[in-house]
């Protein structure tokens, strides 16, 4: 059973009379790792960093294992930090930066060959602990800083965009790691990035924010599924967005306001009339671009009302060239309301 082990309640920053983060309020569960997405200069570092108690001023409280911390000193607080820049000690060994830690809280000798060469195996470094950072590869000496905040056991682990450094392949080998480590050990952590695919792929939850606000915090799954307003249909995946007029001019019998919108995922179109057909819309339109996303395909079309449009569908369904006229059919109850 999970249980609320981080709580950040009220939290309000002003860095140099710049109100940088706005009255946040969120909670995080033990042994979970949980994601702060949101565009560049949204607030997720100064966050992170109130947290590990790195910012000179904060109001509101912020609580950890049940004990209030705002007011502790970072290096009482017990928290692990991770930065996209490695930072580790290029004049001592992988052995030496994994037990510097435990070095400076005087652990015995044998208690640190003990827990440097556990970690060492968990990140797979155990045949480099003689070797010095210069001879390492970006991941590999990434995974030496994540196990040098491992071994000292924090209560929670924060991660400042630790993969943005890496190659794209590199990236999601050593961002499946991380998961694995945080599952495997029992790891709470908090894990800020700007990449929305990072986000998904490894999350339980995702903290989604914007102009030093939480605008949706979810799992995965209901953060694309449920955007819950415009901000966050935008942001996230590459959803469909119509005003009610639009959607009227569609054939859909809805009241128009200008306090909503209306979102279709473009997965969800298809491309035969389905059995119960009173229950979907069909759309005609003429095809104007075809991009290849790997998998997929993502059509763009002109519906016979003017509007533009995308649908997407598995690249060993049919496909459709430039300018061919076609039907495409959506379920009414999956086009969703958003407020603003
Ligand atoms: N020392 C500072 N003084 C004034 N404003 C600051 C200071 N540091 C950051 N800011 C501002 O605070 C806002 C949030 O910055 P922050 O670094 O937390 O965003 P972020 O979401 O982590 O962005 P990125 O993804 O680019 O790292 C930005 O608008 C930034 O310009």
């Amino acid at each position: 059973m999970s249980s609320i082990f981080l709580e950040v309640k009220d939290l309000a920053i002003d860095l140099s009379g710049n109100q940088v983060i706005k009255n946040m309020n969120f909670k995080i569960q033990k042994n979970t790792l949980t994601t702060f997405l949101g565009p560049s200069g949204s607030g997720k570092t100064t966050v992170l960093r109130a947290i590990a108690g790195l910012n000179q001023k904060i109001s509101g409280q912020i609580l950890l294992d049940g004990e209030e911390i705002q007011n502790l000193a970072a290096n009482q607080r017990n928290i692990g930090m991770i930065f996209q820049s490695y930072a580790l000690f290029p004049n001592m060994s992988v052995f030496e930066n994994v037990a510097y830690g435990l070095r400076v809280r005087k652990e015995a000798d044998t208690v640190i060959k003990k827990k440097v060469d556990a970690i060492l195996k968990t990140v797979n470094l155990q045949d480099k602990e003689q070797s010095y950072p210069e001879n390492l590869s970006g991941g590999q000496k990434q995974r030496v800083a994540i196990a040098r905040a491992m071994v000292l056991e924090p209560k929670i682990l924060l991660l400042d965009e630790p993969l943005s450094a890496l190659d794209a392949k590199i990236r999601i080998d050593l961002r499946n790691q991380i998961r694995e480590y945080q599952q495997r050990l029992g790891i709470t952590m908090l894990f800020v990035t700007h990449d929305q695919a990072e986000a998904m792929a490894i999350s339980d939850e995702i903290i989604v924010m914007d102009n030093g606000k939480v605008q949706q915090k979810g799992s995965p799954l209901e953060i694309y599924t449920h955007p819950q307003n415009l901000f966050m249909a935008k942001f996230i995946g590459n959803h469909n967005i119509l005003s009610a007029e639009q959607l009227r001019d569609l054939g859909v019998e809805v009241a128009v306001d200008n306090e909503s919108s209306f979102i279709i995922r473009p997965e969800l179109f298809q491309v035969n009339m389905p059995k119960e057909s009173n229950d979907y819309l069909a759309i005609s339109g003429k095809i104007k671009s075809v991009s290849i996303l790997g998998d997929r395909f993502e059509y763009r079309f002109i519906t016979k009302e003017g509007l533009e449009l995308k649908a997407e569908f598995l690249n060993q369904q049919q496909a459709f060239t430039k300018e061919k006229e076609v039907v495409f059919y959506v379920k009414k109850g999956d086009i969703k309301k958003v407020g603003i």
